[in-house]
């Protein structure tokens, strides 16, 4: 196993990463596959919930694949580019929401307490905004390494499972640059109403993406999450990289966190592959990401919160998958004829 690489001295090294990275125990993956065929039910039979078995045990590397701790993280961050009129709520509500997160208010608080996962909230660079991307970059090279590398360090080592999400005002309209700088489009073909933008909002949003992108488009993928991204979405982008070193998979959540790790998919699309994603988020630029990303989600229940609340719901699934591998009996031990 590879040494642990962080904190990075430069987005440089996210282009030799994936090298430097551990990978899937493929023994592991191919006994757990194994089992699922010698377990009490006509094989396939249990759908999702057989291939998600199969992914945590490559990516814990035990053919019992488990989940004691499951963390939670929650990056918060602020805009500029929401001086063009892009959310309909204010940024001040950002700040607010984080208070909810810590006196347990929120949708997470529930979702969490519900699949078992602890969370963890925390805020980049004091909610700092970052530049107006219509305008400048949004963020230097350093600030984005800076943010980075705090959702890197954030991941608990010991956790079996790590779920990834965010709260930032105006940062569906940062997804979709993100989505369109990495992948192409225009600005119409990834915005879409985020908290419950108007038809003349989505105008103005499709318009911001599509400055941001004439503006920073012609950069590559590393460049683009600097100038197009914000600091949450770095350090989105900096957990699950985290996670990776750490031996941890991960359950990625709505559109704004994928977008946040497209740049990883650009710069090498294999920095993913310890990922599922959790749920389809009705904000429509999702399930076009996921075609981009190649990724196919748990569930599609209509949610379009953020927070990391699809992710959480997608641990109980996850939790239900491990019930199943790890209790079934085998045909051998319930003495039941096989097909
Ligand atoms: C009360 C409230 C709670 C939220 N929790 C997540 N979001 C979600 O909505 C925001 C993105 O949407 P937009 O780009 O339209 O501003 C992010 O903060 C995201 O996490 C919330 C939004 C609000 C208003
Ligand atoms: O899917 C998401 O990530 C999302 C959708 C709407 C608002 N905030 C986040």
């Amino acid at each position: 196993m590879s040494q642990n690489p962080f904190p990075l001295s430069s987005l440089e090294e996210l282009r030799s990463l994936a090298d430097r990275l551990p990978g899937a125990d493929e023994t592991a993956r191919e006994g757990a596959i194994a089992r699922q065929a010698q377990l009490t039910k006509p094989v396939g039979s249990l759908g999702i919930l057989e291939e998600t078995a199969c992914h945590f045990a490559a990516w814990q590397g035990r053919i019992n694949p488990e989940i004691k701790r499951a963390q939670a993280l929650v990056f918060a961050g602020n805009h500029g580019v929401v001086a063009q009129g892009i959310s309909p709520f204010p940024q001040e509500v950002t700040v607010q929401m984080v208070a909810n997160f810590r006196t347990g208010g929120a949708a997470i608080n529930q979702l969490c307490r519900a699949a078992g996962a602890d969370l963890e909230v925390i805020e980049i660079d004091g909610l700092n905004p970052t530049r107006d991307f219509t305008v400048e970059p949004a963020m230097t090279p350093e600030e984005c390494l800076a943010a980075l590398n705090t959702g890197a360090a954030a991941v608990d080592p010991e956790a079996d499972v790590l779920l990834v999400g965010e709260m930032g005002i105006g940062n569906t309209t940062i997804a979709a640059a993100l989505a369109a700088g990495v992948f192409g489009g225009t600005g119409a073909d990834w915005v879409g109403p985020g908290t419950g933008l108007n038809a003349e909002g989505l105008i103005r949003k499709a318009g911001a993406v599509d400055k941001g992108v004439a503006l920073h488009g012609h950069l590559d993928a590393l460049g683009v999450m600097a100038a197009l991204g914000g600091r949450e979405e770095a350090a989105m982008a900096g957990a699950v990289l985290g996670a990776r070193a750490k031996g941890v998979p991960v359950i990625l959540d709505g559109f704004v966190c994928c977008a946040a790790v497209a740049p990883l998919f650009g710069a090498d699309p294999r920095l993913l592959d310890h990922c599922l994603v959790g749920h389809a988020s009705a904000e429509p630029g999702h399930v076009k990401l996921l075609d981009k990303l190649g990724k196919t989600p748990m569930i599609q229940i209509g949610m379009r919160l953020g927070e990391a609340s699809g992710a959480a719901v997608a641990l109980l699934l996850v939790r239900a998958a491990l019930e199943c591998h790890n209790g079934m009996a085998t045909f051998a031990e319930a003495g039941v004829t096989e097909a």
